[in-house]
């Protein structure tokens, strides 16, 4: 079985404005990184069925006619939930109306859950594997907007984490609207940091967004500061 093998890394990071109150968020890169590994197998039965479909002109080409059976696996958890990564590498291959089994294998440096940007790190990571595997090129912006799209279908995130997503792909301070999908700016930032880094988790998904909206003033306040 022929096997193509494509390799990604993306940065962690820490939150600056926390956009969930106003869904305009910053956030900055660390140097902590996330390794993801995507081999895609050529799965002659899909492949045959979709020239079939075409042939018979049932399909129109790169219509998705079926979905890609990608299974993910955690390095560090077993166990933990691979909907993300599997969805970034599903979504990628659709991008290039491809139709293959793949695995995506994710190894970081960062604790997950830990507000260090891990899921970010984990998504940019994967789709930049899966373009690595498929020999494809998106741009930056496209990257990521894939990344956070898996986000939010996997439901890891509230506003899409877009500020946390930039900072972990261009590394450095990113100040973001979440809502628009748009960076509005983007700079270096170079400072040693220290972790605090207590054994607990606390997941995206499960933030109590109403008590979060109690500071909304302070967060624009800090916002317009930021920018
Ligand atoms: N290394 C990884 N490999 C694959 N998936 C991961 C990895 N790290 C995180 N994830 C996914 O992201 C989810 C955690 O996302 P969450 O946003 O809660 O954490 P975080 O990104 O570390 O936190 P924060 O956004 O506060 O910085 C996990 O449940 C898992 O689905
Ligand atoms: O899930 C979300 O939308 C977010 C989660 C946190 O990481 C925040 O820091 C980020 O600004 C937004």
């Amino acid at each position: 079985m022929k096997i193509q093998k494509g390799y990604g890394c993306a940065f962690g990071g820490g939150t600056i404005i926390n956009a969930v109150a106003v869904w305009k968020g910053c956030a900055y890169a660390v140097d902590l990184k996330t390794y993801a590994e995507v081999c895609l197998f050529e799965d002659l039965s899909s492949s045959e069925k979709s020239k079939q479909a075409e042939k018979s002109g049932k399909i129109e080409k790169n219509e998705k006619i079926e979905k890609n059976e990608i299974k993910g696996r955690i390095y560090e958890n077993p166990t933990g939930n691979s909907d993300l990564i599997e969805k970034c590498v599903s979504y990628v291959l659709e991008e290039f109306g491809c139709f293959k089994k793949a695995s995506v294998l994710t190894k970081s440096e960062i604790p997950m859950a830990g507000g260090l940007k891990s899921s970010s790190a984990a998504a940019n990571a994967s789709v930049i594997a899966a373009l690595d595997a498929l020999g494809e090129e998106l741009n930056p912006e496209e990257i990521v907007k894939l990344g956070v799209r898996a986000a939010k279908e996997a439901g890891v995130t509230i506003t899409g984490a877009y500020d946390d997503a930039c900072a972990s792909f261009y590394g450095g301070v990113a100040v973001t609207d979440n809502r628009k999908q748009e960076l509005i700016k983007q700079e270096p930032f170079e400072y040693d940091v220290l972790i605090l880094n207590p054994d607990t988790t606390a997941f995206s998904s499960e933030t109590d967004v109403s008590r979060s909206v109690l500071m909304k003033d302070l967060v624009e306040t800090a916002y317009d500061i930021a920018l």
